[in-house]
């Protein structure tokens, strides 16, 4: 039986950290934003709607998606980012339920989706369990900015076009916080897959 676990959590509060950690234990990650970049990539269907939609101004001279452009325009704009949404949901959804099928026929112990719209997408009926990391808004804050190269406005934007913690935590088993070192995050993923019987082989 495949663990399906939804992890789950604001924009930069460590989400691909965890991932990264479970996925060291031997865990299959299906990463909601590699998922959506495939979508968009030059030829695929999410670029092409995208294109309809918002128009060719939207993509750079290569026909690349304008990422920066794009995110100014719908991170500010709560009628634009229904739009992108409209267009993007289903297709992820549909690579998200393939890609857990996948893992179930290859009978993946754990498997992750990690995706910061867990809730608002409709996932939580296909998780054995699901975890909300969360950790302060400062450091949520900083972490984006560093990560992102965004000002102060431009990364408070993205993160006030999210759902807050707080309707988050009304959905989720279980909040783990990071709000100290990855080391210690480490300790506490450690304890999570103790605690599930998950440490160990990749496959049953
Ligand atoms: C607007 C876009 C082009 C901006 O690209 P950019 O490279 O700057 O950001 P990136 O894709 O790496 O996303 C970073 C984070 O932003 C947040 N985010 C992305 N899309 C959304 C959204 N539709 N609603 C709320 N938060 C979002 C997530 O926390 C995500 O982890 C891009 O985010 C996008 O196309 N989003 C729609 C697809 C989607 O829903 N992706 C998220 C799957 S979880
Ligand atoms: N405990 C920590 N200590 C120091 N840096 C951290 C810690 N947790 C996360 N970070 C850093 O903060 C940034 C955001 O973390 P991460 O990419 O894991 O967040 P995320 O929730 O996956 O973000 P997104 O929603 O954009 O996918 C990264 O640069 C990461 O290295």
């Amino acid at each position: 039986m495949t663990y399906v676990l939804g992890l789950t959590g604001g924009i930069a509060s460590g989400k691909s950290t965890v991932s990264k950690i479970l996925a060291s234990y031997g865990a299959e990650i299906i990463d909601g934003d590699v998922i959506a970049r495939q979508l968009q990539q030059p030829g695929e269907e999410g670029l092409r709607q995208i294109e309809f939609q918002f128009g060719k101004e939207y993509l750079n001279a290569d026909g690349s998606l304008n990422r920066t452009k794009l995110g100014d325009l719908v991170f500010n704009n709560p009628a634009e980012l229904a739009k992108l949404n409209h267009i993007m949901r289903p297709l992820i959804h549909q690579r998200i339920i393939e890609r857990v099928n996948q893992a179930k026929k290859a009978k993946v112990k754990l498997a992750v989706i990690d995706i910061a719209l867990l809730i608002e997408g409709h996932y939580l009926n296909l998780c054995t369990s699901t975890m909300m990391i969360e950790t302060t808004s400062a450091k949520q804050l900083s972490n984006l900015m560093n990560r992102n190269h965004l000002s102060k406005a431009q990364a408070q934007a993205r993160i006030n076009a999210q759902m807050s913690n707080c309707e988050r935590a009304k959905y989720v088993d279980e909040v783990i916080l990071n709000n100290g070192s990855v080391e210690e995050l480490k300790l506490k993923m450690i304890k999570w897959l103790t605690s599930k019987h998950l440490l160990g082989s990749e496959v049953e």
